[in-house]
């Protein structure tokens, strides 16, 4: 690891800041998403905040929402200041069906239409599956599936009732050799890759596409939730040996609604250093029945 990131690691900045993502290069054309829309879960924050402000560098108009109004409204404060564009807020749980509609309802109102949904909202907490309480397992796995689900629903339902196309981002975690200390947040994002494949098939008609997209370990401000022991076992647990940055994830998600990804629907992009099919990721250590066996 290099010195600046002990640095900033230890001083729990993670990840890239808005000026950082507004002069970041990219490999996109300026107008690419000239005249879309796009309504973004997640958005005060990480990997859904480095998306917005890849949207709107590459023209689009963007909604942003999660469940900290002031975070949203500083993370627009920012955009505005560094991009000159501005973005509008929703402070709202993806919990909560009603809350949902009414989201959408503001985004195809105020955006004049909506071209795509990007769910980057979610979250969980490490812990051993034996001890996980039905409260903790429902918290995880509400935000993660149903939230996503809610999302995915009432914006398909807009879509089909306007006649119009539209296109669904669910980014979720790497699932395929399970998560060890997070069985929940496996198992709710295992549920939202197998839905996004269900309904691109049952949505291709209705001309719309859903793709999810797996982040390895991202560097993020979401990891200050997570204590640094964790962290520094995290970005070794893929075969590239380092985490990740938002910039990453938000050219995979452009890649996916613009017109690059036009005949792609039902796919998981994996965007984790290969953490799909080697690393070692146990959140919490790993126990002493798997030391010293690769485990
Ligand atoms: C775990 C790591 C997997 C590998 C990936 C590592 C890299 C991943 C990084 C990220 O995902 S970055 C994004 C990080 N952001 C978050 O994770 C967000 C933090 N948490 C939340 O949003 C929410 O707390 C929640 C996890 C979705 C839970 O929602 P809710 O607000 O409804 O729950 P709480 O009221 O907080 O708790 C309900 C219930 O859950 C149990 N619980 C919660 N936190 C913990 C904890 N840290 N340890 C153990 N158990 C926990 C507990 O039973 C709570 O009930 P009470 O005890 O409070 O009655
Ligand atoms: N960073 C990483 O290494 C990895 C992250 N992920 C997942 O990727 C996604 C993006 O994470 P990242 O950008 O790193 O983390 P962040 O914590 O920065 O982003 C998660 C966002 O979700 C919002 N959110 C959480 N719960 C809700 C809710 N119930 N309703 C509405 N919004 C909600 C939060 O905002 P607010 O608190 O305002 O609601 C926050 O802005 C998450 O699903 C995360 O779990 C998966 C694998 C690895």
């Amino acid at each position: 690891m290099t010195d600046i990131r002990t640095e900033r690691m230890e001083k729990r900045l993670w990840g890239l800041s808005v000026p950082d993502l507004a002069a970041h290069p990219t490999v996109y054309a300026p107008d690419l998403l000239k005249g879309q829309r796009l309504l973004i879960s997640g958005g005060g924050s990480g990997m859904g905040r480095a998306t917005a402000v890849l949207a709107v560098r590459l023209g689009a108009e963007v909604m942003i929402c999660g469940r900290d109004g002031e975070k949203l409204d500083r993370a627009a404060e920012e955009i505005e200041r560094a991009t000159g564009a501005r973005i509008l807020t929703r402070a709202m749980t993806i919990r909560d069906p009603e809350q949902v509609s009414a989201v959408m309802d503001d985004a195809f109102d105020e955006l004049g239409g909506l071209d795509a949904l990007v769910n980057s909202a979610g979250g969980q907490f490490p812990i051993e599956a034996i001890d996980l309480t039905p409260k903790g397992w429902n918290a995880v796995v509400d935000t993660n599936l149903n939230g996503t689900w809610h999302m995915m629903q009432a914006a398909a339902r807009r879509w089909r009732d306007a006649g119009v196309p539209g296109s669904i981002v669910n980014i979720v975690a790497t699932i395929d050799r399970g998560i060890p200390h997070s069985a929940h947040t496996a198992a709710a994002r295992a549920g939202v890759v197998y839905l996004s494949k269900s309904v691109a098939v049952e949505w291709a008609p209705l001309g719309i596409r859903v793709n999810a997209l797996a982040p390895g370990t991202i560097e993020t401000e979401g990891l200050n939730n997570y204590p640094p022991a964790m962290l520094s076992r995290l970005g070794q647990g893929n075969p590239m040996r380092r985490m990740g940055d938002t910039w990453d994830i938000a050219e995979g998600v452009v890649y996916l609604t613009a017109s690059s990804g036009k005949f792609v629907t039902g796919e998981l992009l994996q965007i984790n250093g290969g953490m799909h099919l080697w690393g070692t990721n146990w959140p919490l250590g790993v126990p002493e029945s798997f030391r010293g066996t690769g485990g």
